[in-house]
């Protein structure tokens, strides 16, 4: 299980996701055998909207967790389940030796009617935290939004909803990515003073291809500084600058939140091990 309680210095930890065509799943353990030589403290496993990824989480987490020797994180979306399938998975992962969890509410799929995502079983993360604690000792992080989560009214009340679910027994969260860490520094100044005290590991995404981060802006909302938008103007015709400098502006971000005594970062590493491996070495 995670232990971060007795970890000295910076935590380090990234993110896979399953690949999408079952053929490639030998692809991800190979970026997993590369990754797992930076030691990281843990590595999270995406989860597939809407439930058609969940054995695949399963599969490549339990690898994690058992090949490597390293914590594995699964993520879990509530969106596409209901208290059997939740307690289905759960089964499956203690089975398989997985004992952290990501509590998400997760996106809505795209295959699911707005609709069937009004309508879901669990509204939101809070729903699923019992509801995992009711089914073994899991080790439980969740998500949380220095910029606000798209479909908040404001931060206060961002905030408010964060505090239930860490009230309801969260380990550590786990940031949105952010390109500006002035944002994470105010929002972790408002966790304090909301009386919000565990771990909070800083979600950095290396933006590597321009094409990058459109799909990133549009999950997250994440704010773009000019150093980012220069960065891409002036490089992103050109792939190998691009990726040297996208690794930079990570780089850069992990050492400046580092001198500020940032607990952990997460960083979304997108199945690219080298990125990871030239991220990590540079910063930690
Ligand atoms: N896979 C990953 O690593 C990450 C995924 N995400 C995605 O972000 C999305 C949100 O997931 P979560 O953060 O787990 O959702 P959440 O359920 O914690 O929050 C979602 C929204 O609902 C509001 N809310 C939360 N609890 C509420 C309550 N009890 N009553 C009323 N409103 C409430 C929040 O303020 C927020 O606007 C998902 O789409 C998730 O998949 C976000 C960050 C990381
Ligand atoms: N709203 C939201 N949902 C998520 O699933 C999520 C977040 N936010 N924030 C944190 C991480 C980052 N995640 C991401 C970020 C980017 C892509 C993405 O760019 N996907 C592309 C291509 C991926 C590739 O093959 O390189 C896609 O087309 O799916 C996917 C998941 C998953 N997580």
């Amino acid at each position: 299980m995670i232990q971060e309680k007795e970890h000295k210095g910076v935590v380090f930890s990234c993110e896979v996701f399953p690949p999408k065509r079952d053929d490639d799943i030998y692809q991800i353990y190979k970026t997993l055998d590369e990754i797992k030589t930076l030691k990281p403290d843990f590595i999270s496993v995406t989860y597939g909207a809407g439930g058609s990824n969940s054995k695949k989480t399963a599969t490549i987490a339990a690898y994690i967790q058992n090949i490597c020797e390293v914590e594995a994180l699964a993520h879990m979306t509530a969106v596409g389940m209901d208290e059997a399938s939740l307690r289905a998975l759960l089964f499956e992962l203690k089975k398989k030796g997985v004992e952290n969890i990501l509590a998400l509410r997760g996106d809505k799929p795209r295959t699911m009617s707005q609709e069937e995502f009004d309508q879901r079983y669990f509204k939101y993360a809070t729903d699923l935290i019992p509801e995992i604690k009711k089914n073994g000792d899991f080790f439980i992080a969740g998500a949380c939004y220095p910029e606000v989560h798209p479909e908040s009214k404001n931060q206060e009340e961002d905030i408010q909803h964060l505090k239930q679910k860490v009230d309801l027994g969260l380990n550590c969260l786990i940031t949105q990515m952010f390109f500006d860490n002035n944002a994470f520094y105010s929002f972790m100044d408002k966790l304090e003073k909301a009386g919000i005290d565990i771990p909070v590991h800083a979600g950095i995404m290396p933006v590597t291809a321009a094409k990058q981060l459109g799909t990133s802006v549009t999950l997250s909302g994440s704010s773009v500084p000019v150093e980012m938008s220069n960065m891409i103007a002036k490089y992103g015709e050109n792939p190998e600058d691009m990726k040297k400098a996208g690794i930079e502006y990570a780089v850069n971000q992990i050492l400046d939140l580092k001198k500020h005594g940032v607990a952990g970062v997460h960083i979304y590493s997108m199945n690219k091990a080298d990125v990871t491996k030239q991220i990590y070495e540079a910063s930690f």
